[in-house]
């Protein structure tokens, strides 16, 4: 769990430089206080009673420094001297010293942790991402920022100086009164703890807000990203309606709880703010009646304490604002907390901490047990031995565990039991993105980047040639595409650019991996989603691979498995066959069932 200390050691890294200009900003608002005492003592050398002793003091110095004698005049222009500096002198170095310092420490933080945020997202577990859409994390981590970045400057740049400021003015009522000093005080006290005891349980209901916010955009965000789905299925009115709900549900909260609860404090606050300020003005009336204290005094005494409770309010808002913020930056700093996933690669890019390493692709899963859940293996004791160069076929029924397979095989999972070894190495023991970055994998679904064909194609190695890109989008078969493309390689696809066709960016996807001159090449259901010409054109460029490296192929359509030199089936999570097409069809197994299923649309028995 998150709490307030993570969200100070936010800002740790400008620690010094935040102490400085947190004391810069307190002692503006301090020396803002030389004007009501400076008035007051003028009012007093106007109607010719005593000024304070330490203003004699500083006049009689002054006089002795500027050989001048001391006079009405003399006084009245001294203090009209420090009203200048203090204001007019005061004003361009506050900016600078408080202002600047505090907006650059809320962007630098930012940018800083902005890094860091996308440093936990590239090293999350998938299986965080399994669970969590991406509407979900981008809202949460978007407003944890922002929300980071705002609080500084106001918390640091305004609260604390505000709060520091009405400290000075309850020491120099003590100066000139103490009576009144300990009203101002008590009240003072009394008005803050009911504040902060309201704000505490506010902060709750913000929290639960904060958390229907989320599942709110993380709806919005699959709506978004399943639209085809739900225009497919006419389910919008249907979608708008819950949608409706959550966003009813959260009406309720901001308004009954949280905006009710805020309007009820500064209600009751204020009235008793005024009548505070009204117990000053008839104490400080009576004592100046008494002969206590002189006009000056009284004068200084109501316009400071004034300004005291008139700081009460934005003191009130800037809590309210930070009490608004704090779960949503609580929930920034639990994501930041998610523990980094098992697999992730290393962040820095240096050939002394990437292993380099050149297999002959001998791959060998060596009684490997597996769970999502350990209680419940999806697979149990495979032992599969893939020689070099061999391009063996994963087939089964859905859900048999065959992606499951290569995704240990890619490390994004642990196996509970048992080893993977890649020329006779547990892949355990090599370095993550070494070795990742000799596999290489196609997708049913091929990313596109936001970019040209080139930048999506050299994605894996930015260094090869051009005519190394060439030879890949030929073996792809590619490279007819990208001649009626309209800038050729130029062309830029993806989020902003041109659509490409499922067929189109299988090859794409195929040419990218074979950039990477990987030892060992994955096809992941390649061909399921393609109609029958692309299908065989994707075949055709799969067949001018297989034997240039260890393949392994992930396939439901059986004619695209063919031709491997082994073909294995996973039923429940066991390898139950394995051999060549022609010995499968022999044994009267389940490929063969699913053969003959998938030939004539018969089910043998
Ligand atoms: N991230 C996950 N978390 C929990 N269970 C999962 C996860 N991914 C897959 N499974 C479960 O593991 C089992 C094997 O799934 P897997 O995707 O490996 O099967 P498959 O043979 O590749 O299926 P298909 O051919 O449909 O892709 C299934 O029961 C599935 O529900």
């Amino acid at each position: 769990m998150a709490n307030l200390r993570d969200i100070l050691n936010y800002y740790q890294k400008y620690r010094a430089i935040a102490i400085l200009s947190i004391a810069a900003a307190s002692l503006f608002e301090i020396i803002d206080l030389v004007v009501p005492y400076a008035i007051g003592q003028i009012l007093n050398v106007l109607s010719n009673q005593p000024v304070d002793g330490i203003v004699q003091s500083a006049i009689a110095t002054i006089s002795q420094l500027t050989q001048t004698p001391v006079n009405q005049l003399f006084s009245l222009a001294v203090l009209l001297g420090l009203v200048f500096l203090v204001t007019v002198v005061r004003a361009p170095v506050q900016v600078r010293l408080s202002w600047w310092f505090h907006w650059d420490i809320a962007l630098r933080t930012r940018r800083d942790h902005a890094q860091k945020t996308l440093e936990k997202i590239l090293t999350l577990p998938l299986e965080f991402y399994d669970e969590n859409n991406p509407g979900r994390i981008a809202g949460r981590v978007a407003r944890g920022l922002e929300n980071h970045t705002w609080t500084y400057p106001e918390i640091a740049g305004q609260l604390i100086p505000k709060l520091l400021r009405v400290l000075g003015i309850f020491l120099i009522i003590w100066f000139i009164e103490w009576r009144i000093a300990l009203l101002f005080l008590v009240s003072f006290i009394f008005i803050l703890s009911f504040s902060l005891k309201d704000l505490k349980q506010l902060m709750d209901q913000e929290r639960r807000l904060d958390r229907y916010m989320e599942n709110t955009q993380s709806r919005t965000s699959e709506i978004i990203t399943n639209i085809k789905t739900v225009k497919a299925f006419a389910t919008e009115a249907a979608e708008l309606k819950r949608q409706r709900q959550r966003l009813d549900r959260e009406l309720q909260v901001v308004i009954y709880r949280i905006h009710l609860g805020y309007v009820k404090l500064a209600t009751w606050q204020r009235t008793i703010v005024q009548f505070c300020v009204f117990a000053v003005l008839g104490l400080a009336l009576a004592t100046t009646l008494g002969g206590q204290i002189s006009i000056g005094h009284f004068v200084t005494t109501l316009t400071i304490s004034s300004m005291a409770y008139a700081e009460l309010e934005p003191i009130s808002n800037l809590a309210e604002i930070f009490a608004r913020r704090y779960a949503s930056m609580l929930r920034f700093h639990e994501f930041m907390q998610q523990p980094t996933g098992k697999d992730a690669a290393s962040l820095v890019n240096t050939s002394s901490n990437i292993g380099m390493y050149d297999f002959t692709g001998k791959v060998e899963f060596s009684h490997i047990t597996f769970g999502y859940d350990p209680n419940r293996p999806v697979l149990k004791d495979i032992n599969l031995l893939i020689e070099p160069y061999q391009t063996v076929a994963l087939v089964g029924r859905s859900g048999s565990g065959k992606s499951t397979l290569v995704k240990l095989l890619f490390r994004y999972f642990e196996p509970n039991q048992g080893q993977i070894l890649i020329d006779g190495q547990d892949i355990h023991d090599l370095d993550v993105a070494g070795y990742r970055r000799r596999l290489a994998i196609v997708h049913q679904e091929v990313d596109v980047f936001n970019g040209t064909l080139l930048d999506n194609l050299t994605y894996g190695n930015p260094h090869v040639s051009f005519a190394q890109v060439e030879e890949a989008c030929r073996i792809a078969r590619l490279d007819e595409v990208i001649q009626q493309m309209p800038q050729g390689y130029n062309t830029v696809v993806g989020e902003r650019g041109l659509r490409l066709s499922g067929g189109q960016r299988q090859r794409l996807g195929i040419a990218r991996s074979l950039l990477v001159d990987p030892d060992v090449l994955i096809f992941d259901e390649a061909t399921s989603s393609l109609d029958y010409e692309s299908e065989r054109s994707i075949q055709l460029a799969m067949r001018s691979i297989l034997g240039t490296r260890t393949t392994i192929i992930i396939a439901h359509r059986l004619s695209t498995v063919r031709e491997a030199d082994k073909i294995v089936v996973l039923d429940q999570g066991k390898i139950v066959e394995a051999g060549s097409h022609d010995e499968l069809l022999r044994q009267q197994g389940i490929y063969r069932r699913l053969h003959s299923l998938q030939e004539t649309g018969e089910l043998l028995s």
